[in-house]
């Protein structure tokens, strides 16, 4: 099957609905392990990525990701433009809540054009990996003021098999609370849509806006490989 023609078949009312709820939804699965494996294969290679960031040498955490450059390969720009319109109603109905303005437009297309007039031109989805010892510190992909609020990470390794440890934790910090965190169990294929840095919350005296940050804990034995699908792209 395509990768829009999977998409279309997610269950969007479920994942929308988990994302109002709790700024993080689980997708199902999206990759297929042969897809899986062929990204992750793609990982040390020389060509296609615009640049290697070593964690540990920005204070990031431990382990590596490299930005893929222009043109994505096809599978990642098939994610990238359909999942993107799936999550535009809730990144919407999310500004509305917040009283924020802005719109975002229907298409993947346009948005990014909106991106590359304010500056934002590289590409950010990216490839992670991860040994042993490894870890991700929390954090918000944020790369300019153009911002699309939600992004989505795929796992293309296998949890038990591949590797041991290294969860997607999340944690989201309400005004004037301490912060409270969640893992979210994945399997290799599966990705989860999760809110880059706030979402609003309903409160009995209005809503109010709650930061979210998101990171992997520390991988015990093996490898994990992420393919990570952030729409907004980089100064
Ligand atoms: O490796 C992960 O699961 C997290 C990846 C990540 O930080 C991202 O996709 O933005
Ligand atoms: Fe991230």
């Amino acid at each position: 099957m395509t990768i829009e023609r999977r998409i279309t078949a997610l269950d969007w009312p479920r994942i929308a609905g988990e994302l109002n709820a709790h700024g993080a939804a689980t997708t199902g699965p999206l990759l297929t392990p042969g897809e899986c494996a062929e990204l992750a294969a793609l990982y040390p290679g020389e060509s296609g990525f615009r640049s290697r960031i070593v964690m540990a040498r920005h204070g990031f955490g431990r382990g590596e990701y490299k930005y893929f450059a222009q043109p994505l390969p096809p599978l990642v720009a098939g994610l990238r433009a359909a999942l993107y319109p799936r999550l535009v109603p809730v990144a919407n109905a999310w500004n509305e809540a917040l009283g924020t303005p802005r719109r975002f437009p229907a298409e993947l297309a346009a948005f990014t054009a909106e991106c590359h007039a304010a500056g934002q031109t590289r590409p950010t989805p990216l490839l992670l990996r991860y040994g042993p010892g490894d870890y991700n510190c929390l954090h918000q992909d944020l790369y300019g003021e153009t911002i699309f609020p939600l992004q989505v990470a795929i796992l293309l390794s296998e949890p038990g098999r591949d590797f041991e440890g290294g969860e997607f934790v999340l944690t989201e910090q309400r005004p004037r609370m301490q912060s409270r965190a969640e893992v979210v169990p994945l399997r290799q294929g599966e990705g989860v849509a999760f809110a880059v840095h706030h979402r609003p919350v309903q409160g009995t005296r209005g809503t109010y806006r709650v930061m979210l940050r998101h990171g992997v804990s520390r991988i015990r034995t093996g490898e994990r490989f992420t393919l990570g699908i952030i729409f907004h792209d980089a100064r």
